[in-house]
């Protein structure tokens, strides 16, 4: 059953076809990878995505529906969630309190009450707390819980970040470079975090660049070069693939 789909997706920025006619899908507890050299689209595709950019061309279908261009706050309430490149933690909070801010990103309409102090509000703090520690357990963090998250590793970061994206409950999780700057160590228990959280059944669709991470946890790869899918299928195949190996060396040589 697919539970993401994407259609034809393209965008242009001036005259520079940036993504161009991009389509593949991802099913529950599969491990999708997005690759290809520097420039080759990756991160607008991301972007359309998860509505941060309004598609030139395509659709975004998740669960059947056309959630084109929606905004990541509905598309969060639907199920599909991110992650960005750049930490987008709040340094100065706990690590507690920045999943429990997870938590209030899916809820509105509850302001008034939480101003008030309500029971009803003092419950969903108390769920949302225990949710929260649920979830750092998950992630390996639950004896950091009381720690300001600037004091925390680069590795535990990340962790962290996906913590916070868990608490919406996304059935498409999207990591946009969960291992930058991460060490081999930090590398591996996130590879243990992202397999962990797909067998539980969550459709995981990445951009990464550490390419032993992309061939260790994917099942299926997509690789883009100008804009366009060059390649798709798994691992083995991907990496043997003479396109795929030409537009890697294309763009070494270009860089060197
Ligand atoms: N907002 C924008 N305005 C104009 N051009 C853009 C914009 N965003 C991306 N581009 C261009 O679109 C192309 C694809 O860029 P994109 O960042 O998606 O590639 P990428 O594969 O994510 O690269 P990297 O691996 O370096 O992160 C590049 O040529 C880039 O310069």
């Amino acid at each position: 059953m697919t539970l993401l789909s994407i259609e034809g997706l393209g965008i242009s920025f001036g005259g520079l076809k940036a993504v161009n006619d991009v389509s593949f899908t991802v099913k529950p507890g599969e491990i999708v990878s997005v690759i290809g050299p520097n420039g080759a689209g990756k991160t607008t595709l991301f972007n359309m995505i998860s509505g941060v950019y309004r598609p030139g061309m395509g659709k975004v279908v998740l669960n059947g529906e056309d959630v084109t261009a929606m905004s990541p706050h509905l598309l969060a309430r639907r199920g599909m969630c991110r992650t960005f490149q750049n930490l987008q933690v709040f340094q100065s909070m706990t690590v507690l309190e920045n999943t429990i801010a997870g938590y209030h990103l899916q809820e509105s309409g509850h302001v008034l009450s939480d101003l008030l102090n309500l029971p009803a509000s003092r419950r969903r703090a108390k769920a949302a707390e225990a949710g929260a520690r649920e979830l750092l357990k998950r992630v390996g963090l639950e004896r950091a819980a009381e720690r300001e998250a600037g004091s925390l590793s680069y590795g535990s970061l990340k962790r962290l970040e996906i913590a916070r994206a868990m608490a919406l409950k996304p059935k498409v999780l999207l990591l946009d470079e969960p291992a930058a700057g991460c060490n081999a160590v930090e590398t591996e228990e996130i590879d243990h975090l992202i397999a962990e959280i797909a067998a539980s059944g969550v459709a995981i669709l990445l951009v990464e660049h550490d390419m032993k991470m992309v061939m260790r946890i994917s099942n299926h790869i997509v690789v883009l070069d100008h804009g366009e899918k060059i390649a798709e299928g798994d691992p083995a195949s991907v990496s043997r693939n003479p396109a795929v190996i030409a537009a890697y060396l294309g763009a070494e040589n270009a860089a060197g």
